[in-house]
């Protein structure tokens, strides 16, 4: 296993999201390197460890508590005691530290006796992307937008739950899943790709996410896979890839059912064009 005291070079951030801002410090990094993670507690796209299958660098969790109170010397002697051999801070264009927020990347550059690099800000169709964009976009049901800001899919990973017990005989069948970390997209169907357990691959799926008011008005977030048949034992994933329609009260299973299956055609040409 890599010792990480042996990093030459660090990046520093909360990185919530993993997104392509972030993955432009991490292009700044060397070999030996690791990333900083600052835990807010807030984290919500990329929650406690989920931020490690976006990167193959190791990385080091700090609570912001542990760090929050250290002016910049501090900051540096508490780094450099982390990181023996440390020769390189990567950080962003707006990255802050200590009491307030009072110290900058200007502070590390005037302390720090190597190298600091410094990232531009990172911008999409002249949008500065950050993870509380990600999130507004979200909560709109923007996955397009969303996932471009990621440079991947919003990724939840979730515990397999039981749910009513009617979709199966009256409706279709689905994965209930409960992921109290993450964010919840807006409520409503997606096109998803849904991994099961630890398969390697992803099933083409439909998925639905919010208060199921037709029936008994309770939170889900469910899967439909479009591929057969499977059997989930503890977890899935659920990759999104679009936006279907809104979350919607039907007078009748009947007519709910009808929608499904408009959904499910929906997801299946939309996914069959993406394989092309
Ligand atoms: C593709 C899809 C779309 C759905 N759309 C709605 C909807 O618009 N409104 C709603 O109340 N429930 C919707 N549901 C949730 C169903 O109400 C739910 O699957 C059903 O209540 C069965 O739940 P169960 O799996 O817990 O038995 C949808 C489910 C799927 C798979
Ligand atoms: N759009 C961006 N361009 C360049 N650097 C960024 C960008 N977004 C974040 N960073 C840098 O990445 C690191 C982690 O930032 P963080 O505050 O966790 O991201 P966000 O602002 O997305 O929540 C910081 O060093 C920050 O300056």
């Amino acid at each position: 296993m890599t010792d990480i005291r042996n990093s030459t070079a660090i990046a520093i951030g909360g990185f919530d999201g993993m997104h392509i801002g972030h993955q432009q410090l991490f292009r700044a990094l060397d070999e030996k390197s690791t990333i900083v993670v600052i835990e807010t507690g807030y984290a919500n796209l990329t929650p406690k460890r989920e931020r490690e299958s976006f990167s193959h660098y190791p990385l080091l969790y700090l609570e912001l508590n542990e760090i929050r109170h250290l002016n910049g010397e501090e900051f540096i002697a508490f780094l450099k005691d982390k990181f023996p051999k440390l020769q390189k801070i990567v950080v962003g264009y707006d990255f802050h530290f200590g009491k307030d927020r009072k110290y900058s990347f200007n502070n590390l550059k005037e302390l720090f006796d190597n190298e600091v690099v410094v990232v531009n800000e990172v911008t999409l169709h002249g949008d500065s992307v950050h993870s509380h964009k990600i999130r507004a976009k979200l909560q709109i049901g923007d996955i397009v937008g969303a996932n471009a800001f990621l440079g991947h899919n919003y990724t939840i990973k979730g515990t397999l739950v039981s749910g009513q017990g009617i979709g199966k005989k009256e409706l279709v069948a689905t994965i209930n899943l409960e992921a109290k970390e993450y964010l919840m997209p807006k409520e409503g169907v997606y096109v998803t790709l849904t991994r099961i357990d630890d398969e390697e691959h992803f099933h083409p799926s439909v998925s639905f996410v919010g208060h199921r008011i037709t029936t008994d008005g309770s939170f889900a977030l469910e899967s439909h896979i479009l591929d057969g048949e499977v059997i989930c034992k503890e977890r899935a994933t659920i990759s999104f890839v679009s936006f279907i329609r809104e979350n919607r009260k039907f007078d009748s299973l009947d007519e709910l059912k009808k929608a499904i299956h408009k959904d499910i055609a929906t997801a299946s040409k939309e996914l069959k064009f993406l394989q092309l």
